[in-house]
């Protein structure tokens, strides 16, 4: 597909994700006081490394002959800074800690010192569940880097049998939802368990199963699954497919698939994004672990997704409430501050590498997650 120098390619299943007349928030979760100007409710993640499925567009960028141009270097930088922190390099993980406390001691003195700012979820279980208990735990789980394991092709990300096992029995004892960057169908593709919530979009298009929102505060949209299974729906920006058009029509020159982008085209991806979204002063760029997201002006993130799922969920009460979020990437980063700014619940960051977050614990890998999960399990049974 060619457009001027560039064009886009979303995906086949880009309109399913917004069935006509859905959307029935909360008020003060509706369009205008969202502060939304004009957007996509979709975002348009630009893999460094690799091309990948994204929530609703995928996008990687041809390599082609380029005429000169303007572009703002400034912006191009401080997006590959900003990439370059998210994706720090990997520590070797030599032992896995247990809830029961045992770790063994990394030779890297920079995360040793973070780890004890950010001590081991495992590690500190039993002293975390004391200050839980007689409140109402809820579950929020990342999925890249948190249920599966980080990988070079986006498409390829899956999680194991034994992670969806986890968090499906997890999700039996406690109330679960899956928050992602990605698409809501694609993350219900890789999860396929239809007990759970599923916030794609950053929390924009929620998922959750009807039988669990008999007692929502929140009205959706009743629908089926591709499973037949009933379900509901909330979304918040049907409204802004009109940009989604609009750029389908217009800028990019992106393909979906296996166009891969090696490390060393960094800059390169940073300068197309660069020139096209200067067209379109309606979105900007967000930066994680090797991905430029393009993202609508809307004040919508996985924070206010936490913030809607528990008013959603009608526990609102911080004073009964234990929200548990765990997540690896700078767009977690949201939901730990809404955490932080309620004084409620813990923020798990997964991470083997020293990172600066608002996470008050860690975990290091997706491995650990579920040492975590089944932890959560065998505490909540003594209930
Ligand atoms: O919110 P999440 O569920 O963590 O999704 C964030 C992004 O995840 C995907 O990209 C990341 O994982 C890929 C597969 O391991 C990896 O190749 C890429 O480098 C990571 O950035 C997904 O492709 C993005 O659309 C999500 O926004």
């Amino acid at each position: 597909m060619n457009v001027g120098e560039s064009a886009m390619a979303f995906t086949s299943k880009q309109r399913n994700l917004f069935p006509e007349g859905l959307s029935s928030f909360p008020s003060e979760y509706t369009k205008s006081s969202l502060g939304a100007t004009s957007s996509t409710q979709s975002y348009c993640t630009a893999p460094a490394s690799s091309t990948g499925s994204i929530i609703s567009a995928s996008i990687a960028i041809a390599t082609r002959k380029r005429k000169p141009r303007y572009r703002d270097h400034g912006r191009v930088s401080t997006w590959i800074e900003g990439m370059r922190a998210a994706s720090p390099p990997r520590v070797a993980i030599l032992k896995t800690a247990t809830c029961s406390g045992a770790r063994k001691v990394l030779p890297d003195t920079q995360y040793n010192e973070w780890v004890a700012k950010h001590p081991s979820a495992l590690a500190t279980f039993e002293s975390m569940m004391e200050a839980a208990k007689g409140k109402q735990m809820v579950l929020f789980l990342d999925y890249d880097g948190t249920l599966s394991p980080i990988v070079e092709d986006p498409d390829q990300a899956y999680m194991s049998e034994a992670m969806r096992a986890a968090v499906k029995e997890v999700a039996m004892n406690i109330p679960t939802a899956i928050i992602s960057g990605r698409g809501r169908d694609k993350v219900y593709e890789f999860v396929q368990l239809a007990e759970i919530f599923y916030a794609g979009s950053h929390g924009m298009d929620i998922m959750g199963p009807a039988e669990a929102c008999n007692g929502l505060k929140a009205d959706g949209l009743k629908s089926k699954d591709e499973k037949g299974n009933e379900v509901v729906f909330f979304q918040p920006a049907t409204e802004f497919l009109v940009m989604i058009d609009e750029l389908k029509g217009n800028s990019f020159n992106f393909w979906r698939g296996k166009q891969i982008l090696l490390d060393g085209n960094w800059q390169l991806l940073a300068e197309e994004v660069e020139f096209v979204i200067k067209q379109y002063p309606k979105l900007h760029v967000t930066q994680g672990r090797k991905v430029l997201e393009v993202r609508p002006t809307i004040h919508w993130d996985k924070g206010k997704a936490v913030e809607f799922l528990l008013k959603a969920f009608g526990l609102a009460n911080p004073h009964n409430l234990l929200p548990v979020y765990i997540g690896d990437d700078q767009t977690d980063e949201d939901a730990f501050s809404v955490l932080n700014k309620e004084h409620i619940g813990y923020g798990i960051l997964v991470s083997s590498a020293a990172k600066a977050t608002g996470a008050a614990y860690s975990l290091k890998s997706p491995s650990e997650v579920m040492e975590f999960l089944h932890c959560l399990v065998r505490w909540r049974s003594k209930f």
